[in-house]
């Protein structure tokens, strides 16, 4: 089957058919750091468009510059040349409507999971009433299946249970853009499964734009619309997005018998492993 319809190949394509979208830009953005060594150029030249309500995964290999990507769209790191822009706004620091969910749950390990997240909603809601901010705390919670363990604190409760309070803890906050950094890295396969389609659901549900690192190809292809693949640094750039065309909802064993799915699969699998192999490999 050709593949060419579904895979968008060139980066430039790709901006000038999005360039119209402009919820989330990405405009020349390069980021260099400083080191003992002299400037070191992580990431340049990148250009893309996010559109409203999309599910990005941003898949390469280890070092490439992801994290540092997807820190400048959190406003925790500056691009050193370019900028990227939310609603034509140039990112320049953190905001609310902007949160980030990392591997290793960040929780404070001192507070129950409901604590947890109502100092997020504390912090973002601050002239709504006490019993308001605890509603959506406890709505949050809920939404996550988590309602039974309020008050247990992030050492009573699994990686999956702890990923999910980061979960409702960031959607609290009604972010425009959920930005997340290899979010289920460290769960077990069927765990990270579980945790996929409850994604899945609260994503369909709630409808913010999501980045999302992964290392895992399946797990982009069942979640994303589009799979951004990155090259390899130094320098690197977007090498290129492969459009999702699965329909949604998604079902995972309806996809696995899906060939275009193994496809898109090998495709992904070529672009990192010959065309931009690289000595640390990807699961
Ligand atoms: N503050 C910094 N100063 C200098 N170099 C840095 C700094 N932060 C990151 N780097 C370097 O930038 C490169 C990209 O790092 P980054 O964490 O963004 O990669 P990544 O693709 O997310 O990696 P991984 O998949 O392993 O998490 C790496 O070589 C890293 O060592």
């Amino acid at each position: 089957m050709n593949l060419m319809p579904t895979l968008n190949n060139s980066v430039e394509n790709q901006l000038s058919s999005s360039t119209s979208a402009n919820f989330l830009e990405f405009d020349g953005v390069a980021k260099i750091y400083p080191t003992a060594k002299g400037s070191y150029t992580v990431l340049e030249d990148v250009n893309f468009s996010v559109k409203e309500g999309e599910f990005i995964c941003v898949i390469g290999h280890s070092g490439c510059g992801k994290s540092t990507l997807l820190s400048m769209v959190s406003g925790l790191n500056k691009p050193s040349i370019g900028e990227i822009r939310l609603r034509n706004q140039p990112i320049t620091k953190p905001g609310p409507e902007r949160m980030v969910i990392f591997q290793n749950y960040s929780l404070l390990p001192w507070k129950t999971a409901y604590e947890n997240v109502y100092l997020a909603v504390e912090q973002v809601y601050k002239h709504k009433s006490r019993q308001e901010k605890k509603e959506i705390t406890l709505e949050h919670l809920e939404l996550v299946g988590l309602s039974e363990a309020a008050n247990k604190k992030p050492g009573q409760l699994s990686g999956g249970m702890k990923q999910r309070v980061a979960i409702a803890r960031a959607l609290a906050t009604r972010p425009e853009v959920l930005i997340m950094d290899e979010p289920f890295g460290a769960l077990d396969p069927i765990t990270r499964e579980e945790m996929q389609e409850e994604l899945l659901k609260i994503w369909q549900d709630h409808r913010c734009t999501v980045l999302m690192i992964t290392h895992d190809i399946d797990e982009a292809l069942f979640l994303s619309d589009r799979l951004v693949m990155m090259t390899n640094g130094p320098a690197a750039k977007i090498g290129e997005i492969i459009e999702i065309p699965f329909a949604r909802p998604r079902d995972r064993m309806k996809l696995m018998e899906n060939t275009q799915y193994f496809e898109l699969r090998n495709y992904a699998l070529d672009f990192l492993y010959r065309r931009f192999a690289h000595d640390d490999a990807l699961e």
